[in-house]
């Protein structure tokens, strides 16, 4: 009766180093894809949604090719988006963030994340749903089910292809299975981490 959620961050993209906004993916985007879905190939997937944008939507094209039983859909609840402004509790570090980031996108984030929330953590028995979204997105997640403050979303940073799972049993709170395991990427493909990871 267990709810599992697989939270990945779309595989590397060619603008990524650019800052560009989105792109297709690059040659290591894709077969980080195919190794997640090599990955998850013993998991009973009821569901794949992605976030629009090209870089989730084509991680997941190349999931659903190694996975032909599931069937990718696109929902806004997993947009890119920044979940939460400065909060009096914030460490100072952050404030250069957040100068480059309007109120109103602030607003449309945590909007956003309140109702990605509701909708994916409601229990639902037997549910293996896999989310292919954002850094961000995932952070907030994570941080929601630990009931940590509101900024330690800032503080949580996931790879491209990374692999965390939450897990619900009925009437029990949600639980952080794993967060950014990397075990089925080789230590060239571990991609979008602010210090390049070690072991
Ligand atoms: O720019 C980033 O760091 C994140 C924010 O969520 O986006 P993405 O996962 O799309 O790279």
């Amino acid at each position: 009766m267990t709810h599992y959620l697989y939270l990945v961050r779309h595989g590397e993209h060619l603008d990524a180093e650019h800052g560009m906004v989105d792109g297709p993916l690059s040659p290591r985007g894709r077969r980080q894809a195919e190794l997640l879905a090599d990955r998850l190939s013993g998991v009973p997937l009821t569901n794949v949604w992605h976030s629009p944008l090209e870089r989730a939507a084509e991680t997941a094209r190349a999931v659903a090719g190694r996975l032909p039983a599931v069937d990718p859909e696109p929902t806004a609840l997993l947009f890119d988006c920044v979940p939460s402004g400065m909060t009096p509790d914030t460490p100072s570090v952050y404030e250069p963030f957040f100068g480059g980031v309007t109120e109103a996108e602030v607003d449309a984030g945590a909007a956003q994340m309140s109702d990605a929330v509701a909708e994916f953590l409601a229990h639902r028995p037997n549910a293996h749903e896999l989310l292919i979204t954002h850094n961000f997105v995932i952070a907030w997640f994570v941080r929601h089910v630990l009931d940590a403050p509101t900024w330690r979303w800032l503080t949580l940073t996931q790879a491209n292809c990374g692999l965390t799972v939450l897990a619900q049993r009925p009437g029990r709170p949600w639980t952080l299975v794993t967060h950014n395991d990397l075990a089925h990427l080789p230590m060239e493909l571990r991609t979008g981490l602010p210090e390049a990871p070690l072991v």
